[in-house]
């Protein structure tokens, strides 16, 4: 299962296609909207999130409600196309008083962008660079999420840090279950900690009042994973690989960590490595910890997957950084463009996504792709097996 996107972030819309989508899957467009909800929500999110009410159009591949096998095409409008039709038209002339976006960000894609691609209008790079892509992401990966949540797999995702302001757990790793969906969502930055909550939202608080912005971390889990998804044989099946590369296909995310992460560089593998047990009343193997995060060799062991990630503050400042007029090629200051002071809580919400496709990608690879049917039967033989292994 992959997908693919288009559109820019003020023209008309965003659209995603989904690929390789096995026949009879039930998808709920509600469900979808409620993820692009989630996905705009959060503590710190700009003036563009009071203009855009995401919802999904689905135009081809789903037939009342179902899948047929064929690729799934998904429409997201954008509201804000109103007001840029002019600046934004796929054709005609530009108007005579067209502002080009001279001044480029440091931390977007603008100089770069606008280097590489040959352009004096830093626009044409800011509009795709931009994370309203996201939201198109975000609903392509309701596909992955409907496929894994109909065989038992479940995703959630909630913030650890914001700036300095840092969520303390003592045992992330073998017991990420113990918070609720609703302790997470009804959290305004999605923490489930309520003091950490209150000091991520103050700290927000800091940077709007200092014309600042802000960073900080996640984490993803997913629970009912089977053990043996994934690959250890060829380097692109890695989950290791597909997982991290699909978080860092995230604008902004500069650090990934799967279980215990970099600490574990600073330990002994005593301290690290997590000791096998044999459940016998369920016939199965389970671990007596999980600083793996849930994968070893790049594969799955049964146990919750956890990987923490990192994002960086956003790079549009309302105070701008010292940046150089591409007209003038003088000293000046970056563009101040209406933005998210912070957009952590956000960018949970399509990592979950993210993961959600990398593994559904996974099952498929192992459990076959055509129908829904035949995968379930492949993984109730798959299961069979397992619990006569350890019988
Ligand atoms: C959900 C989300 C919202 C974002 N909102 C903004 C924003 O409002 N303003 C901004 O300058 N950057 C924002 N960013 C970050 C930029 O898109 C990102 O820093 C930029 O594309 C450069 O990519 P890089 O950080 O990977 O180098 C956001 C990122 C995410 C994931
Ligand atoms: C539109 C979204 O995020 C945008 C991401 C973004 C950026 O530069 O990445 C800049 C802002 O857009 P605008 O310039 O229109 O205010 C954010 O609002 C969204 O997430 O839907």
């Amino acid at each position: 299962m992959r997908y693919y996107t288009a559109g820019e972030s003020h023209g008309q819309g965003l659209v995603a296609i989904v690929e390789d989508v096995p026949a009879g899957l039930k998808i709920s467009e509600e469900q979808i909207n409620v993820d692009l909800a989630r996905r705009q929500a959060g503590y710190g999110r700009g003036g563009r999130m009071k203009i855009e009410h995401d919802t999904v159009q689905v135009i081809s591949g789903v037939r009342f409600g179902r899948t047929i096998g064929s690729p799934v095409a998904m429409l997201v409008a954008n509201r804000d196309w109103a007001n840029w039709t002019d600046r934004m038209a796929p054709f005609g002339e530009p108007p005579l008083d067209l502002a080009r976006e001279v001044t480029p960000r440091p931390g977007h894609a603008d100089l770069v962008g606008a280097l590489k691609t040959n352009t004096d209008d830093c626009r044409n790079i800011l509009e795709r660079s931009s994370a309203r892509t996201t939201a198109p992401r975000v609903a392509a990966a309701g596909i992955a999420r409907e496929f894994l949540a109909d065989l038992g797999v479940e995703i959630f995702s909630y913030v650890t840090g914001i700036g300095s302001a840092v969520m303390r757990e003592d045992d992330p790793f073998m017991n990420p279950s113990r918070y609720t969906p609703l302790e997470i969502e009804t959290s305004e930055v999605r923490c489930p900690d309520a003091e950490a909550s209150e000091a991520m939202k103050r700290e927000i608080d800091r940077a709007i009042k200092d014309k600042d912005s802000l960073g900080g971390t996640f984490r993803v889990i997913v629970r009912g994973l089977l053990p043996g998804v994934g690959g250890y044989a060829v380097p692109a099946e890695r989950l290791t690989s597909t997982i991290g590369g699909a978080l860092f296909s995230i604008p902004a995310i500069k650090g990934v960590e799967f279980g215990m992460g970099f600490e574990a560089a600073r330990k002994p593998g005593s301290q690290v490595h997590d000791p096998i047990l044999l459940d016998r009343t369920k016939a199965e193997f389970t671990r007596a910890s999980n600083n793996a995060g849930g994968l070893e060799g790049g594969m799955t062991t049964g146990m919750p997957l956890v990987v923490t990630a990192a994002m960086k503050p956003i790079p549009t400042l309302m105070q701008p950084l010292q940046t150089v007029d591409l007209d003038t090629l003088e000293v000046a200051q970056a563009s101040k463009e209406r933005s998210d002071v912070c957009a952590v809580p956000a960018c949970a919400v399509v990592a979950e996504g993210e993961v959600a496709f990398a593994i559904a990608d996974a099952y498929m690879r192992k459990f076959g792709s055509d129908n829904m049917a035949d995968i379930k039967a492949a993984i109730k033989a798959y299961k069979q097996r397992l619990n006569t292994v350890s019988r």
